[in-house]
């Protein structure tokens, strides 16, 4: 982690800074992490309201970003989306690493478009963290408010502040490689807090931690967040972190936003087959046809028990799914298809079997079920799903 106030903040390259002190802060000597790709240095004071009003562009030969994002003081959003979407880029376009290539960058009625990374309000979390190796943790924290113009005492005093507040007083004098994970990140976020930035950049801030010191780290950043008064940006692969960190998500596929709302609003509705993936859906897009029936461009029809028209989406969970090997009489399910095995996996205390045929689906059955069905790739299957317990909403 590290502060792209870069200079300011002082946060070392990866490939190994040179050694500052919390008195060698002279406005980029400190080092950025990540090297801004370009730009003058201006600030211009803009009408708009507080909080966050991007619209960020950056063209590439190979790549296209091209998004609108706002936020409120307070409010965390979390930029979800695949390998490759832009969801780094967006970020550094933030922190002004990467320079925009049209578009516009406003925060509390600033325009910071053409301000360089050392002079915007902006604290970073990198996934690594990137702490000063050669400093305590004390004086990784007291780096910011020193390049600020606090006094050595003062930017101490302000650091072991932070330190108290993320409990971790008692490794003040330690340096990072004496840190644990957790410990490590936490130090990371007290040295992007201390310098009170109005934009908090969290990129993947949980990525480099185990399962178990993931979960407990979770929930202490859950709580620093919601202390924290100015705007929050969060990159993440993970749907949980994303799900319990941010108030909103933003879901970025190729470039661009392809849904956007609270968690809550995300999961119950996905609109792509991204995040349908990543909440555990099932989802298909068709057109309802006579309230109750949506027929799928593929050609099967689902029954729901929404009435709808026009072009909708339904999804359903894989555990709604009831497998048979042979085609069940008197059935009550009215959706019914003709499927094939195509593989078997483990997923938690279950067995997920990826379906083809009428209907591509995943179907979650007990091991037990899976064993009395005989089930193995290739074989064939009649799947069913009961009307209510689909759920269809328009498109
Ligand atoms: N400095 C760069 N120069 C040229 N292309 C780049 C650069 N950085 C990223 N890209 C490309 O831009 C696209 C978006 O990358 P980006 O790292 O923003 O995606 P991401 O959503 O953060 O992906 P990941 O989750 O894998 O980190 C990718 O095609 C990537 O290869």
């Amino acid at each position: 982690m590290t502060n792209p106030h870069a200079a300011a903040d002082g946060a070392p390259p990866p490939q190994g800074p040179p050694a500052p002190d919390t008195d060698a802060c002279t406005g980029g000597a400190g080092g950025n992490p990540h090297p801004a790709e370009g730009r003058a240095a201006t600030t211009h004071p803009h009408p708009t309201t507080h909080g966050l009003h991007a619209h960020l562009v950056v063209t590439r030969p190979a790549f296209h970003l091209d998004i609108t994002l706002t936020a409120a003081p307070g409010e965390v959003v979390a930029l979800l989306g695949p390998n490759g979407a832009g969801k780094t880029t967006a970020l550094r376009a933030l922190a002004g690493l990467t320079p925009l290539t049209t578009g516009h960058l406003h925060l509390d009625g600033t325009e910071l478009d053409r301000t360089p990374p050392e002079s915007r309000p902006v604290g970073v979390v990198f996934q690594d963290y990137l702490l000063f190796p050669h400093l305590t943790a004390l004086d990784n924290v007291a780096f910011g408010p020193r390049c600020h113009g606090a006094t050595k005492t003062d930017a101490r005093t302000q650091a072991a502040a932070w330190l108290d507040r993320m409990g971790l007083t008692e490794h003040a004098g330690v340096k990072p490689r004496r840190l644990s994970g957790g410990q490590a990140q936490r130090v990371a976020l007290a040295r992007a807090l201390a310098t009170h930035p109005r934009l908090l950049l969290l990129d993947e801030p949980l990525a480099a931690l185990d399962a178990r010191t993931r979960l407990d780290v979770r929930s202490q950043l859950r709580r620093h967040l919601a202390e924290f008064e100015a705007v929050a940006v969060l990159v993440t692969h993970d749907p949980l972190d994303a799900m319990v960190l941010a108030d909103r998500l933003i879901v970025i596929e190729d470039g661009r936003v392809v849904q956007e709302g609270t968690p809550a609003d995300i999961a119950r509705h996905p609109r792509t087959d991204y995040i349908a993936h990543l909440v555990g859906l099932n989802l298909y897009r068709g057109r309802a046809a006579d309230g109750h029936t949506v027929e799928l461009a593929a050609g099967p029809v689902i029954t729901t028990t929404e009435d709808l028209a026009g072009d909708v989406f339904v999804a359903f969970p894989p555990s709604a799914v009831t497998l048979f090997r042979d085609r069940p009489t008197g059935a009550s399910a009215r959706n019914l298809w003709r499927c094939e095995v195509a593989g078997l996996e483990i997923h938690g205390d279950q067995i997920r079997a990826d379906l083809t045929g009428e209907l591509s689906l995943a179907a979650d059955l007990t091991t037990v079920a899976a064993a009395e069905l005989d089930l193995h790739p290739g074989a064939p299957v009649w799947a069913t799903v009961k009307a209510a317990q689909t759920h269809a909403y328009p498109a």
